[in-house]
């Protein structure tokens, strides 16, 4: 089975709103809003990750950000590790550059079921802050 480790963004401004994306539809988990982010590459650290990932999908250079939750998944055709960071210093505005949608969205308004199932535990936590 494939075996993946992921870095995410958790993304917050000092107003407490989070920016979230839209995967594509044709992609694993398709349609489900995420917190950006992607695959750790052979070689990098998950903050290495982190920051090539977010510079990739939203145009931000990243420059404070601490492990918030670490969660693993299995789905029927992988096991995923994801390292979620919250994100709460950057440079540049955050946006969907490869197309994908992206809001800002309030903490307390965040959706569980608007995310992949491994995110239940990470949502949970950031609903009960
Ligand atoms: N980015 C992100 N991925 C998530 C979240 N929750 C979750 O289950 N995933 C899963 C979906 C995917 O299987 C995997 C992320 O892979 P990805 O498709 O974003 O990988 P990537 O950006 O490196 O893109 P690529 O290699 O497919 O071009 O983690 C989340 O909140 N954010
Ligand atoms: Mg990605």
């Amino acid at each position: 089975m494939k075996q993946l480790n992921i870095a995410v963004g958790i993304i917050r401004n000092t107003e407490r709103q989070i920016f979230i994306t839209r995967r594509a539809s044709d992609a694993h988990m398709g349609d489900k809003w995420e917190f950006p982010g992607g695959k750790i590459e052979q070689g990098e650290s998950p903050e290495q990750a982190l920051v090539r990932e977010l510079s990739e999908e939203v145009g931000i250079e990243a420059s404070r950000y601490a492990l918030y939750r670490k969660l693993e998944h299995s789905f029927p055709d992988r096991h995923v590790t994801l390292w979620f960071y919250l994100v709460d210093a950057w440079q540049g505005e955050p946006w969907g550059k490869e197309g994908q949608p992206g809001e800002w969205i309030p903490q307390h308004a965040l959706k569980i079921d608007a995310f992949p199932p491994a995110n239940v535990q990470v949502i949970e936590q950031l609903l009960a802050e």
